[in-house]
């Protein structure tokens, strides 16, 4: 550890913070003015940068893991204040490219104030790490409350689904979509109400009441984050941009979600459930009301302007659907919520941080880079039922590569590369499929132009990485280099040897 702090550690914070600095004007300014180099427009954040240190906490259990951040448990000591600590890696950030997220995140939390969203209360950084402390949601995801109920009574999922439907349209009003409402984003407070997380994903629309600050992302095209395989709505797939009914297409997959206890698009790979979204192939268990149904089935229509909330009659058509009957909506956040079933191993909704006392603030760094290899053994549910997607797979989402796949044959991985040859390069569509089967095709004559012969021993098939965004597949006869410009070359050799260890 001590070694980084070495020159290249020491600019690589610069690098960080050049890229990551956001004005921060002192209050007692008024707000106004700013920096000579950055003065363009003032902020004052709510929630404000402190010169805390790890030393300040005392560290308990981890709540999740992201694919950029680990959230533990973290006591204040001073304080006795319980916070939900967000502790990023700088150097992975960096190198990943996500410092335009980390940034929209904090900027949009620090704004957001309503009893349904997570609340940022402050951040700080050291050398190796960024720091947000949020609201501490000791219930867990409502994820795990769906897989230990098996699926929730109508009356419960009424219920979660009103509080998110009420948080929905506070972010929606501030002009945000939040592009990744899923039961893992979806939070619980230790007495069971819900809070909305996860802001990575959030695309502020252009009358946002919310202040961006320049080089925070916004644009889709830096946009690596855009949701999760089985709750993207079928406008996302063919690349119309985002609107609110977003978000209320995903509603209408939790809802069925709850009250089934899976998601209404599942299949093998992210690609059959991608067809099975653009087919709008949903079936409803016989057991669902017909007020369940007929609200899921206005909310996964096709056209996001017809979606409950979205039409220009705002949320009044939502709340008013005879599922919400009863529904109370200016006391919500006062009724009882339903009881939490807790954790089996734990045995206890509370913080219970003694069998993660292994981990301490020294492997704060290391520990941040390497969960992102799904390693962690404290890894969050969400890793575990593999419900993270990037946009990369959705982005190569296309019906044009189905005429490579043989009956039942679907895709694991697909990416536009280039394939490096001695002076020139070539764009392939390269493919990856559950045969298993590897194949480079040209992108425009829609022809197989290699087959890389399949092989379990990593003798006669294996993968180099070079770089974030360089890899060789290696075979007996020859070595072809491959360059990946989304940095997905970790992200290869994983998925060809995840197949051949199988
Ligand atoms: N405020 C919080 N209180 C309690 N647990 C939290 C809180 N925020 C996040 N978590 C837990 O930590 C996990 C990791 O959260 P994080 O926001 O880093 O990433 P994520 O939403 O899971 O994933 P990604 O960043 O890949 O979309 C979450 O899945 C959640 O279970």
């Amino acid at each position: 550890m001590l070694a980084l702090v070495g020159g290249e550690g020491v600019n690589m914070e610069k690098d960080f913070d050049s890229k990551l600095r956001i004005y921060n004007n002192d209050t007692s300014s008024g707000g106004g003015g700013g920096n000579g180099r950055d003065a363009q427009k003032s902020f004052v954040f709510r929630a404000p940068q402190e010169n805390f240190t790890i030393q300040d906490f005392e560290l308990g259990k981890i709540y999740g893991v992201g694919s950029y951040s680990k959230v533990v448990r973290a006591k204040k000591k001073d304080t006795g204040i319980v916070y939900a600590l967000k502790i990023m890696d700088k150097k992975f950030i960096t190198k990943e490219n996500k410092t335009a997220y980390v940034k929209l995140e904090r900027i949009v939390l620090d704004q957001l104030d309503h009893p349904g969203v997570v609340r940022l209360y402050f951040t700080f950084q050291d050398t190796f790490s960024l720091y947000m402390a949020l609201e501490s949601c000791e219930g867990g995801e409502l994820f795990d409350q769906i897989t230990r109920k098996g699926c929730l009574p109508e009356d419960e999922a009424r219920f979660y689904a009103a509080e998110v439907v009420d948080a929905l349209e506070y972010i929606h009003s501030m002009g945000l979509i939040h592009r990744d409402i899923k039961p893992e984003n979806l939070l619980l407070t230790s007495d069971g109400h819900i809070k909305i997380a996860d802001f990575g994903s959030v695309k502020p629309m252009q009358d946002s009441q919310i202040t961006v600050l320049p080089n925070a992302a916004s644009d889709d095209k830096a946009c690596t984050f855009v949701g999760t395989a089985a709750y993207v709505p079928p406008e996302v797939l063919n690349s119309s941009p985002a609107t609110f009914g977003n978000d209320l297409w995903a509603l209408g997959c939790t809802l069925y979600q709850m009250l089934s206890g899976t998601s209404p698009f599942k299949d093998a790979s992210e690609w059959l459930i991608f067809q099975r979204i653009i087919a709008r192939d949903i079936k409803f268990p016989n057991d669902f009301s017909d007020e369940a149904i007929d609200l899921i089935d206005r909310l996964l229509d096709r056209d996001p302007s017809r979606r409950p909330g979205a039409g220009p009659e705002g949320y009044a058509v939502l709340k008013m659907h005879p599922f919400f009957k009863g529904v109370d909506w200016k006391i919500l956040r006062q009724q009882t919520p339903p009881k939490l079933a807790l954790d089996p191993v734990s045995q206890s909704s509370e913080g219970n941080d003694a069998h993660d006392s292994s981990w301490n603030p020294s492997h704060v760094g290391d520990n941040v880079a390497r969960s992102n290899d799904g390693n962690s053994a404290a890894a969050s549910s969400s890793e575990a039922a593999t419900h993270i997607t990037r946009l990369a797979s959705i982005d190569s989402f296309d019906s044009k590569w189905q005429q490579f796949l043989d009956p039942g044959e679907s895709v694991l991985m697909i990416s536009m590369v280039k394939k490096m040859q001695k002076l020139t390069s070539k764009k392939v569509q390269l493919i990856l499929t559950n045969k298993p089967k590897l194949i480079y095709v040209d992108p425009s004559k829609l022809m197989v132009k290699g087959n890389i012969i399949w092989s379990d021993n990593p003798n006669d098939l294996s993968v180099q990485v070079t770089s974030p965004s360089n890899f060789k597949i290696c075979t007996p006869k020859k070595v072809m280099t491959f360059e990946d410009a989304k940095q997905r070359a970790s992200q290869w050799k994983k998925a060809i040897e995840g197949l051949q260890n199988r």
